[in-house]
């Protein structure tokens, strides 16, 4: 069976292929694509990636670096230093505007010009040379699309030729020594980092890379931290779209990020990675075609992040059977056992009648559990001991290694049955 996955997104293509909006005229070089140009991939867990139109269409990065290279500073220095550098404050204004806090001249947000370039100036240690500072960039980029990118030479020096407001405002964070280099310096690593190329495939390994607490799906290298990715989804999810990221939000509902060149970025927690690419712009900045593409998505797939995930039952088959010569409570676990999920099981524990009668609980549909779903569980054992049961677990996958049963030492573990 072929998975239907790239039919459909052809289909969304082909919805999506109205001609609005203009070509990038601030770096020259952007109005040489091809406006026709449209592309979508999606990302998914274990690495698959499906995709439709001209997903091997090339193009710079731009501002769809921004959250990576966000990544990579937080990394570098921590949360805290960085936030010392740059908000987290959504602007409400065009990406190219002078956004900074009155009181310490801090950048609104990573996100914006002012916030990237100063982001830009963070990654690695102080003493690194621009060369240096612009390769750790590369490597960080790189990691999260799984192969190492390259700079587009053209764009490179057409952007650098044309950056006469990002100098102006590298000069201003200057200015109130947010960053103490030479600004002409960060100004042309920031263009390199803007200048490197990527297809829309890449776009959705980078942003299932974040959506997967940092573990790149295709390489497996865990590229920063689980808190970092939270960091940076949240700051995407209120700051990314510019000014147009409350109505992003409230139509798509995905963590994203565009760019000048056409590109759109988004990063479903969890769930998946997604690119979409074409030239045209809209008066925010943003590919008119791609947020179309994501639009659709998000509708036709339930992807809006305020949406309540599908949910189905905790607990199958819970009574009191005969088995073994005797009675037993017994109850089946499934899904994913995290807090709510895990209230559930609760629940239903909670009306088993005090007493010798044995409980099995049988784990072994159940698919992960977090930290808190393993104490819930842990505690449901340890309070059905104190209740006088003796509790057996059926865990044939091993998955209740780490559950505290603290005092309750005849639990036992069987295997399948
Ligand atoms: N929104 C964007 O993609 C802007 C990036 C572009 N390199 C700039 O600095 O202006």
């Amino acid at each position: 069976m072929q998975v239907p996955v790239d039919d459909y997104l052809a289909e969304v293509l082909a919805a999506c292929r109205q001609d609005a909006g203009e070509l990038n005229s601030s770096i020259p070089e952007l109005a040489r694509a091809d406006p026709d140009q449209l592309a979508v991939a999606v990302c998914v867990g274990g690495g698959r990636v499906y995709a439709a139109g001209d997903a091997g269409a090339r193009f710079s990065i731009q501002s769809l670096s921004k959250p990576f290279v966000y990544a990579l500073a937080l990394r570098d220095h921590g949360v805290g230093f960085v936030e010392s550098k740059v908000d987290v404050e959504p602007s409400g204004d065009p990406f190219n505007e002078i956004s900074v806090e009155e009181e310490s001249g801090r950048p609104r947000n990573p996100m914006i010009n002012i916030g990237a370039l100063t982001v830009h100036a963070l990654v690695g240690e102080e003493r690194l040379d621009a060369a240096q500072r612009f390769e750790r960039v590369r490597a960080g980029l790189s990691a999260f699309a799984g192969r190492r990118l390259e700079v587009d030479e053209a764009v490179f020096t057409s952007e650098l030729d044309h950056a006469h407001r990002n100098l102006a405002l590298a000069h201003l964070v200057r200015s109130r020594e947010i960053f103490t280099l030479d600004p002409h310096e960060v100004v042309e690593g920031y263009s390199r980092q803007c200048s490197l190329v990527v297809d829309t495939r890449d776009l959705a390994v980078m942003g299932m890379t974040l959506a997967s607490a940092g573990r790149n799906p295709l390489t497996g290298e865990q590229v920063v931290s689980e808190q970092i990715c939270r960091q940076v989804l949240s700051v995407m999810t209120t700051c990314g779209m510019y000014n147009a990221a409350g109505d992003w939000m409230t139509d798509v509902g995905i963590p994203a990020k565009s760019g000048v060149s056409g590109g759109v970025l988004g990063a479903l927690p969890g769930q998946a990675g997604i690119g979409a690419f074409s030239p045209r712009l809209d008066a925010h900045g943003n590919s008119t075609r791609a947020v179309a593409v994501c639009e659709r998505l998000s509708a036709d797939l339930g992807l809006h992040l305020m949406s309540p995930p599908a949910d189905g039952d905790t607990v199958s088959a819970a009574g009191v059977v005969d088995a073994d010569g005797g009675e037993q409570y017994r109850a089946v676990v499934q899904g994913a056992l995290h807090f709510t999920s895990a209230e559930r099981m609760l629940a239903e524990l909670s009306t088993v009648v005090p007493g010798s009668t044995p409980v099995t609980l049988d784990v072994s549909r159940v698919a992960t559990m977090n930290d808190v779903g393993r104490r819930m569980l842990g505690e449901a054992v340890r309070r059905l001991t104190a209740d006088g049961h003796r509790v057996d677990l059926v865990d044939p996958h091993g998955l209740t290694a780490e559950v505290d049963t603290g005092d309750a030492t005849q639990t036992r573990v069987l295997g399948s049955n």
